[in-house]
């Protein structure tokens, strides 16, 4: 081959093994992505859910005081004033608990009785626990909420719960990598208590926020970031909101990337290599071929076939062989898909039928009635060369036979005017391994065909309980019923032999007879027949 047409042709390997790894890499990246920013995202899901969840337990504790406190005397006497004071110290979340009036004044608190009373807000007749705030404690002069509950009686008990506390019970510190995580108001999303910088998607309507909520785009500050809302179960007037940048969670770490990336170097060298060394092997191949051509490496070997009945050889099949000048004989799976590639088949098929007719010359002249078959596909049928080789053999053989696949049969729409033709001229048309072929019946009856060859693996499997054993019966009775000659291929014992014979179908070929054989083996085979025959019965 040119050097300039190999140099393209392994351009063209490069082409194509990039083309397939940047498809697979390109997949395996994607999944990479998909995987990462979903661990990303289940990472902020995951810090805003533990949060949700110690904030929850907080306020349950609460609120299970606020219901107990229906009990509370609302004079405050000191057992009132003793409980309000022993709750703040077990739960050092309140800084400070107060009784309200319907009136709005507050009575007193865990300091006492506030004489005069404190004018604070009327409670609201609803029951359920709520809150208000953030708002500013006066005695501690910091950040706080309040979590209210009105009594039975009309009468509020609430708490002060300071939010710095909270904060650093919940150890908010330690989500600092967040872009912010925060307690916020579900209707209005004013923040009661944040850690990091505040700041909201924009262009999307988070607030009110009555379900856990994922959102992500562009924010407030100009960035583009995740957020994850989660309303309190305990008190969904509250939710847990946390967001981080985008650029983590849509940038994959450089280690996987990198690995990729030098994954799909080496993958891509590898490729191109593997597809030149098979490139390079069946052009050797080839090569080889031709060499072996024109060196007359190819021969023909010759399997009789036998008439069971009175053990006598009725005909030969045609089969070759590669004497490889450094592998030894090589049987036709090694070479015969590549020769119908390369096209060099239709030069061996020529050579095979003439090297035939030349050494069958002398058990011809013997027995002119002898059969001679030939291996022929699709491809040999339509080439004029070897059709005009088959005609000439037919002159000298007049029992020629070519033997066809079912699939090379029904692969080209000219092969019935072909057949016909090599009918009209004598020779005899066979479907080799009959059976096999998945394809339906009728083309028996359309195309002119007079002999069927039972496959090896219904020979085989006489005797055994497997699923082609019925489908034996059945194709000798249909080919009985079609009038169609029968062989069966590859029996190898006695038993087979003697099912077969029972059944009807009288000529085998097989290695229980003879295998295939070089023509010096066949004559002797020939001149010592029916008595050197093994015999069967
Ligand atoms: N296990 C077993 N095998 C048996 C027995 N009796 C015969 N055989 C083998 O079965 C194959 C029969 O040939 P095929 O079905 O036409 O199948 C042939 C045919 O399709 C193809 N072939 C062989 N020679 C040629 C040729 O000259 N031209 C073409 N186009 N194809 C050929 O290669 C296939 C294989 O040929 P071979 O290797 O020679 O293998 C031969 C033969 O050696 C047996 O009792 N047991």
């Amino acid at each position: 081959m040119p050097r300039a047409r190999l140099f393209a042709k392994q351009l063209k390997h490069i082409a194509f093994a990039w083309l397939a790894c940047t498809v697979v890499f390109g997949i395996l990246l994607a999944l990479l992505f998909v995987q990462h920013r979903d661990a990303e995202q289940l990472h902020i899901q995951n810090v805003a859910q533990k949060v949700h969840f110690e904030l929850n337990a907080q306020l349950k504790e609460i609120d299970s005081f606020l219901r107990q406190a229906e009990s509370l005397d609302v004079t405050c006497p000191k057992e009132t004033l003793f409980r309000l004071r022993q709750q703040v110290f077990k739960n050092p979340a309140m800084s400070e608990v107060g009784i309200v009036d319907h009136n709005g004044q507050l009575l007193c608190n865990t300091y006492g009785v506030l004489n005069p009373p404190i004018q604070t807000t009327a409670p609201i007749k609803s029951k359920e626990l709520r809150y208000h705030g953030p708002v500013i404690s006066d005695y501690m002069e910091m950040s706080a909420f309040v979590l209210a509950r009105t009594r039975q009686d009309g009468y509020e008990v609430n708490v002060l719960l300071p939010s710095d506390w909270l904060r650093h019970t919940l150890d908010l510190q330690q989500y600092s990598k967040l872009d912010f995580i925060a307690l916020v108001d579900s209707q209005t999303g004013v923040p009661i208590l944040l850690q990091g910088n505040y700041s909201l998607p924009l262009h999307q309507p988070l607030f009110p926020i009555e379900l856990s909520l994922q959102a992500h785009g562009e924010f407030d500050d100009g960035m583009n970031k995740y957020l994850f809302a989660k309303p309190l179960a305990s008190l969904p007037k509250l939710s847990v909101v946390a967001s981080s940048n985008s650029n983590p969670i849509f940038t994959i770490r450089s280690t996987p990337f990198v690995a990729l990336v030098v994954a799909y170097l080496i993958v891509w060298v590898l490729l191109s290599y593997l597809l030149y060394f098979i490139e390079k092997r069946q052009l050797s191949l080839k090569y080889q071929l031709k060499h072996a051509i024109s060196q007359r490496q190819l021969f023909n070997v010759y399997q009789p076939l036998i008439d069971a009945k009175t053990q006598k050889i009725v005909g030969v099949e045609v089969l070759i062989r590669w004497q490889h000048p450094s592998e030894g004989e090589l049987g036709p799976a090694y070479f015969i898909p590549e020769a119908e590639r390369s096209g060099a088949i239709v030069e061996i098929s020529i050579a095979q039928v003439q090297n035939a007719v030349q050494e069958l010359a002398p058990l011809l002249a013997l027995n002119p009635q002898l059969k001679v078959s030939f291996n022929v596909n699709g491809q040999l049928l339509s080439c004029a060369s070897y059709l005009a080789a088959l005609e000439q053999a037919k002159q000298h053989i007049r029992s020629l036979t070519i033997e066809l696949t079912e699939r090379d049969v029904l692969s080209q729409a000219q092969v019935k005017h072909t057949l016909e033709q090599l009918v009209a001229l004598g020779i005899e048309v066979a479907v080799d391994d009959f059976g096999t072929g998945y394809s339906g019946l009728q083309y028996l009856q359309s195309f002119p065909i007079d002999l069927l060859k039972i496959d090896q693996s219904f020979v085989a499997s006489i005797g055994l309980d497997n699923l082609q054993s019925p489908v034996l019966n059945a194709v000798i009775e249909m080919a009985t019923k079609l009038n169609k000659k029968l062989i069966a291929e590859g029996v190898e014992t006695a038993y087979q032999a003697d099912y077969l014979l029972k059944q009807g179908v009288e000529v085998h070929q097989g290695w229980l007879y003879a295998k295939a054989l070089a023509i010096e083996a066949l004559i002797v085979m020939v001149q010592r027949e029916p008595s050197t025959l093994p015999s069967y019965s």
